[in-house]
């Protein structure tokens, strides 16, 4: 089912009305036409029958102009819009939107949730919508996410996230380059099991130590910005644990340099990641060369302490001798950005609801003393504490909490590419016809609001994923248990390979600032997602926060 009335018409009327052959129409080609004409005439009759305006020859070509510029550009709309796509038998319904090119792109940026939502109310749990110049199938229906995620053959991922990484870091086709994204992505193996273990411990010590650094004259209420804060502290903590620290150099200095840098480059990505070319953006072009040439080799080898998975990219891209040093500090540059631009706002997602209920609050601080005093740990900024991954795993309610922050501040959209004409198996006797190219999207923030799934999805439930005081991972839709409900890491092929650390993190993160600080939101004004960055990861607030906190005592 198209839905071809809106845009067919008018231009179906607007052709007519150029060709003369229908009656006289007050369109606006017509119009012009007839003024022009008039201005014409009213010229042509100088010295005869008295002009009913007159027009100097300057205004008549400036008119001139405007009608020709009209005429081509609603030329182009109809010769666009005759072109645009059907649909044809086998295929989903085809939501092409009226303006060409564009198609559906305005309504998906304004607010994709609700556009989603509203189209599958009209046309089903599989429609495809024109979003500008790509066709993109939409599959609402969680219980059929299995048959896209599996089905990486047919439905490809890499070449897309190829095409986009390489635009918007800046460095060359990964296809360039002989199995460079097979040995980039046996590297992701750095980020689980015993490694992880090792820079988890790593990020704990680092924390303790920037918490220490910036946070221990706080012996009274210290006020700051609670998302300015988190960012300051994690991008801190995170990037000498995975890059380490010029031991030389006033480390905190060089390491803020590249925040502020970071946080003018990452403010831009929405639009570098629709393809807005990078020379329209501002000075984010220069702050990309200037962000990358941080991590050209000869600066990051004096940077100490960095991690396996950063000392095992580095010796894989310096392998590749085709690939120039900027192209590789660009890769390094391109982590960087993956492991803290979703974390970060997490973080502060995770804080926020906390301390906007009270009694999740306390309930996951007493959690957490428990296992300090079970484990003979003593709390107190001047104190380090050391956990285990077991010990972190065993924190349930802190991970509940953290998962239904998740569960309500992110949007990532999963996207796939069909490689040929296909017809896609949707279980049961549902199938839809593909074309080559078509991208396939999941877009979990759907199932992660839908009321079916999550009782009353838009409050925060710290204990959603708890039952019977162990973790909860069953969730049902309609009756039917769901094999996925929890998404903000991806899915299948293209799941983020730092998911684990990610987690650790943030707990890590909360765990020492509960333990070692009272803390409070100073402002009362409730703080809303910013959906610029709908389908990208972790959305971010729509306005910062007052907060205070102060050393606890004990
Ligand atoms: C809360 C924090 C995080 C969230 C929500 C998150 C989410 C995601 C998602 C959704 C993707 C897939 C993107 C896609 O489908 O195109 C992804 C990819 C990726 N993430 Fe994360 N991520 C987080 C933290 C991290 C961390 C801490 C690291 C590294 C230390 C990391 C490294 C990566 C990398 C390298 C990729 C690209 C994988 C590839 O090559 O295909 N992420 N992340």
């Amino acid at each position: 089912m198209t839905n071809p009335a809106p845009g067919r018409g008018r231009i179906g009327a607007g052709v007519a009305g150029r060709q003369g052959s229908a009656a006289p129409e007050p369109n606006f080609p017509r119009r012009g036409e007839a003024a022009f004409a008039a201005a014409a005439a009213a010229t042509a009759g100088e010295g005869n029958a008295p002009a009913p305006f007159s027009m100097a020859p300057w205004e008549l070509l400036q008119l001139y102009t405007y009608g020709l510029a009209i005429a081509t550009a609603l030329l182009l709309w109809a010769a666009c819009a005759c072109g645009a796509r059907r649909r044809r038998t086998g295929e989903p319904p085809l939501i092409n939107g009226w303006i060409p090119f564009i198609g559906k792109a305005l309504a998906f940026r304004k607010d994709a949730f609700k556009f989603l939502i509203s189209q599958q109310r009209k046309f089903g749990d599989v429609f495809t919508v024109h979003i500008a110049g790509r066709y993109i199938t939409f599959i609402m229906d969680p219980f059929q996410y299995v048959y896209v995620i599996r089905n990486s053959k047919q439905l490809e991922f890499s070449e897309f996230a190829d095409k986009m990484a390489s635009r918007t870091f800046g460095y060359p086709s990964l296809s360039n380059f002989p199995n460079l994204n097979e040995n980039l992505h046996r590297i992701y193996q750095y980020l689980q099991g015993k490694p992880l273990d090792i820079i988890s411990d790593h990020m704990m010590k680092n924390l303790q130590h920037v918490f220490e650094w910036k946070c221990s004259q706080a012996t009274d209420w210290k006020t700051e910005k609670m998302y300015k804060f988190c960012s300051f502290l994690m991008f801190e903590a995170s990037f000498i644990t995975l890059y380490g620290r010029d031991p030389a150099a006033d480390g905190h200095n060089v390491i803020s340099e590249i925040r502020d840098k970071f946080t003018k480059f990452d403010a831009n990505f929405p639009y570098l990641a629709a393809n807005i070319p990078i020379e329209l953006l501002g000075v984010t072009k220069k702050v990309r060369k200037e962000l990358i040439h941080h991590f050209l080799l000869r600066n990051m080898a004096k940077w100490m302490g960095g991690s396996e998975v950063i000392q095992a990219r580095k010796d894989t891209l310096e392998k590749y001798e085709l690939l120039q040093d900027y192209d590789k500090a660009a890769h390094h540059f391109a982590f960087l950005w993956a492991s803290v631009a979703n974390t970060i706002p997490a973080t502060f997602w995770a804080m926020y609801y906390l301390l906007r209920h009270p009694e999740a609050l306390a309930v996951v601080r007493d959690e957490i003393d428990h296992l300090l005093q079970s484990t003979g740990q003593k709390k107190g900024p001047g104190y380090s504490i050391h956990l285990t991954r077991e010990h972190l795993d065993n924190l349930v309610y802190l991970e509940s909490s953290l998962n239904e922050s998740l569960r309500m501040c992110s949007s990532s959209m999963n996207i796939r590419i069909s490689q040929e004409d296909y017809i896609l198996k949707l279980g049961g006797n549902q199938e839809v016809n593909l074309r080559k190219g078509d991208w396939i999207a999941l877009y979990p923030q759907i199932l992660h609001m839908d009321p079916e799934v999550y009782e009353d999805p838009e409050v925060y439930k710290f204990d959603r994923y708890i039952e019977n005081g162990k973790k909860k991972t069953t969730f049902y839709k309609g009756g039917r248990k769901l094999k996925y409900f929890l998404m903000p890491f991806g899915s299948g092929i293209s799941m983020c390979p730092g998911r684990f650390f990610a987690m650790n993190e943030i707990k890590l993160f909360l765990i020492l600032f509960l333990a070692h600080f009272d803390i409070e939101l100073v402002e009362k004004k409730p703080i809303g997602l910013d959906n610029s960055r709908m389908g990208l990861g972790i959305l971010l607030p729509d306005s910062d926060i007052a907060c205070h906190y102060k050393i606890r005592s004990f």
